[in-house]
């Protein structure tokens, strides 16, 4: 069965061939489609958008039987700036499902920036002096030290998705 990802982010690409493995029958395509929401979402409700438009489009416009979407974004809770995950996964069906992921809060250093425009993948870039993070261990990698990267936290995302895709078959 043909799994498709919206997004040729190795990190997203991983989390999910982490779970659709090929000795179970799964093929996982990359396929990149717009998220339909600003390049940095700006809140949970945009984020969740931006999955859910992702794999909506793979389902209904790219013929996709799984379509999942993976967005990260950044959002406000008690007057802090996290960042924020969200997924879903759209089946040809019409059955539909969504989950979260992790949030960590952001430093003060990286939310000044982001509050004045700038986009989390190059301020993260410059705070880690490294570049292309949100491609590799991703922000909440460099804010755990290593312990939790972008591919492990979404790869728990894609788990509840698949979860209750399942058990809902
Ligand atoms: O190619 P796509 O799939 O769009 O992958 P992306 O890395 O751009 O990831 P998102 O669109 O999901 O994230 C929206 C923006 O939020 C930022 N971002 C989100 N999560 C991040 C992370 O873990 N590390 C670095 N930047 C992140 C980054 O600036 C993105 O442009
Ligand atoms: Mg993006």
């Amino acid at each position: 069965m043909d799994i498709y990802i919206a997004s040729e982010n190795p990190a997203k690409v991983a989390a999910v061939k982490q779970l659709f493995r090929p000795e179970d029958h799964y093929n996982v395509i990359a396929k990149p489609v717009s998220s339909g929401v600003s390049a940095q979402p700006g809140s949970e409700e945009e984020t969740l958008k931006g999955a859910v438009n992702r794999a909506h489009t793979l389902v209904h416009q790219f013929g996709a039987p799984v379509g999942i979407g993976l967005e990260g974004g950044i959002t406000e809770l008690g007057g802090v700036m996290y960042l924020c995950n969200w997924g879903a996964l759209a089946v040809e069906s019409g059955a539909f499902f969504t989950a979260g992921g992790a949030r960590i809060p952001l430093p003060d250093e990286v939310s000044v920036l982001i509050k004045k425009g700038e986009e989390l993948g190059d301020v993260i870039d410059q705070y880690a002096s490294r570049s292309g993070v949100r491609y590799r261990e991703g922000t909440v990698g460099v804010l755990t030290g290593g312990a939790v990267t972008r591919d492990d936290m979404f790869a728990h995302v894609v788990k509840l998705l698949f979860g209750q895709w399942k058990r809902n078959l």
